[in-house]
């Protein structure tokens, strides 16, 4: 079973995802996360740092979503076990439309484009959502901020997740991320518990 958690940056992944570690040890569910699981996430901060051209940008996190799947994803899924991964492919559909606008036509139909025929859809996606001065006061002004970590940017980052979660609402679960962090990750490890024994009476496909 595959799980994703999304949300803007400052929404409270990390500090979800340290305390999924201990709540749902007993499941021994593989952590991951994008950018980052490969080498090729390497490439893809040193892009962002740089400010790379958008396209260079969106491919590069796109090869790392492909090296991730091949080299981390499918591996543990064949083996049957949980994995819960720190962003995916619905942070690309949610970011890079912001940055590619301008630039190509239909972004979000390009990016879908891209990962079609080969991309993993998730069983579960959790999107974090609050509102956007929350976040960035929860990233703090002295804290070096990358490039997307801007409200203005931010903003039409969330925007475009929620209307992510309203197309796809089976698959989406919104998250309240202003409520107390021991409620969110409480709510989301039974989520995601009830989740893995209904699937465990399902055959994969
Ligand atoms: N539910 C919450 N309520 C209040 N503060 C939170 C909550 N979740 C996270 N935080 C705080 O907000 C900041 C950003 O959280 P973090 O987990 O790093 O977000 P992200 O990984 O999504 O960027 C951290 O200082 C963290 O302690
Ligand atoms: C996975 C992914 C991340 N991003 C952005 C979100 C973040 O602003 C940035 C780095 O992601 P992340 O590692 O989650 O940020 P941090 O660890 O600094 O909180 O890249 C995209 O724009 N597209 C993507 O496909």
């Amino acid at each position: 079973m595959l799980i994703t958690i999304e949300g803007i940056d400052g929404s409270g992944k990390s500090t979800l995802l340290a305390r999924l570690r201990e709540l749902l040890a007993d499941l021994d569910p593989l952590f991951t996360r994008e950018p980052g699981a490969t080498w090729v996430g390497e490439s893809v901060r040193r892009a962002i740092a740089e400010r790379m051209d958008p396209i260079t940008e969106a491919l590069l996190f796109c090869a790392d979503h492909a090296a991730h799947i091949d080299t981390v994803i499918r591996p543990a899924l064949d083996e049957g076990r949980l994995v819960i991964s720190d962003r995916y492919a619905d942070s690309r559909f949610a970011y890079q439309p912001v940055v590619l606008d301008g630039v190509l036509p239909d972004p979000l139909s390009w990016l879908r484009r891209i990962h079609e025929g080969w991309s993993i859809r998730p069983d579960r996606t959790f999107l974090l959502v609050l509102p956007v001065e929350d976040a960035v006061s929860r990233l703090g002004p002295e804290k070096k901020r990358e490039y997307f970590e801007n409200a203005a940017i931010l903003e039409q980052v969330q925007e475009n997740y929620l209307n992510l979660a309203a197309a796809d609402p089976l698959r989406f679960v919104v998250v309240d991320a202003l409520l107390p962090k021991e409620e969110v990750a409480r709510f989301i490890a039974g989520e995601i518990r009830a989740g893995a024994r209904s699937s465990r009476r399902r055959p994969r496909a």
